[in-house]
């Protein structure tokens, strides 16, 4: 993965891409922990890399494991790939993952949304990464990267050059939580995230739920 990391990291000067970071810190907890962090795009993988913390895997759709070298190189780099289309096989290797990150001292990156969204918000947050945190009893790190709206046009797949936000939020303790706390562990994660979300990206957070810029 540091191989990984070195190469991908070179990216952003290809893209015309910054990174503005803070709270790097947080991720010094002293033990394994679950990372979570928003998902907008394929650019998240620059973003991943330019902070990513020494000995942290990340969980992937198993479809990725299918496209060819990237693939590969996803695997040889510690990618562990669930099937999102059955909970139960999800369930079994998150179940799986929670005794490694122990026994390894690994840390884990789970993008929570479940796919790539570029809407602008945040998706309602799937709760596989809060199980996973309560049953190896570990913090919760938050990652919020800004939109990427202001400099990347999904449709015509075009961007010019631009600066992304990143913070790290303070971690979130899981001790003594059990699987009925997942829900308000989702929640809480969720609003934090969200909040941080439109701070960074200059998005005002309209009392409906919606979200426009400040200079609408
Ligand atoms: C130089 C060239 C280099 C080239 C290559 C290199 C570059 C890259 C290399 C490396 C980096 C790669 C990084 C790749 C990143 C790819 C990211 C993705 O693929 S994102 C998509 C996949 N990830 C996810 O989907 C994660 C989020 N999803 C979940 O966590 C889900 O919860 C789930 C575990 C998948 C289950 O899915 P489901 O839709 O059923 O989720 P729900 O949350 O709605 O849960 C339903 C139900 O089940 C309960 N539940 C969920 N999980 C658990 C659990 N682990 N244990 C117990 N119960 C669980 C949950 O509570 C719900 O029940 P209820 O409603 O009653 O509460
Ligand atoms: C190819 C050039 C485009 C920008 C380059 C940026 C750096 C890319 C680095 C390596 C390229 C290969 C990365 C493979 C990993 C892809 C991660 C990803 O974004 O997968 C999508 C997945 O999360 C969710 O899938 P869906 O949104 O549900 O479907």
């Amino acid at each position: 993965m540091r191989i990984i990391k070195t190469a991908v990291k070179t990216f952003k000067y290809l893209y015309g891409l910054r990174f503005e970071v803070k709270g790097l810190e947080n991720f010094k907890v002293g033990s394994p922990c679950v990372i979570v962090s928003n998902h907008q795009s394929i650019l998240d993988m620059m973003g991943l890399m330019e902070i990513l913390p020494d000995g942290c895997v990340q969980i992937a759709k198993k479809e990725l494991l299918y496209t060819g070298s990237v693939g590969l190189v996803m695997y040889l780099g510690g990618v562990i790939f669930i099937n999102r289309k059955s909970t139960s096989n999800a369930k079994m290797v998150m179940a799986d993952v929670a005794k490694t990150m122990l026994s390894e001292n690994v840390m884990v990156w789970i993008y929570p949304e479940g796919t790539r969204n570029g809407n602008g918000d945040l998706l309602p947050f799937k709760k596989g990464a809060f199980h996973l945190a309560i049953q190896a009893q570990v913090p919760v790190v938050p990652v919020v990267y800004s939109s990427f709206s202001s400099f990347y046009d999904r449709k015509k797949n075009l961007f010019t050059s631009g600066k992304i936000r990143v913070e790290v939020l303070e971690p979130i303790e899981t001790k003594g939580l059990t699987p009925e706390d997942v829900t308000e562990l989702t929640n809480r994660c969720y609003s934090t995230m969200r909040e941080t979300f439109f701070r960074l990206s200059g998005l005002v957070n309209e009392p409906n739920g919606s979200a426009r810029t400040h200079l609408q």
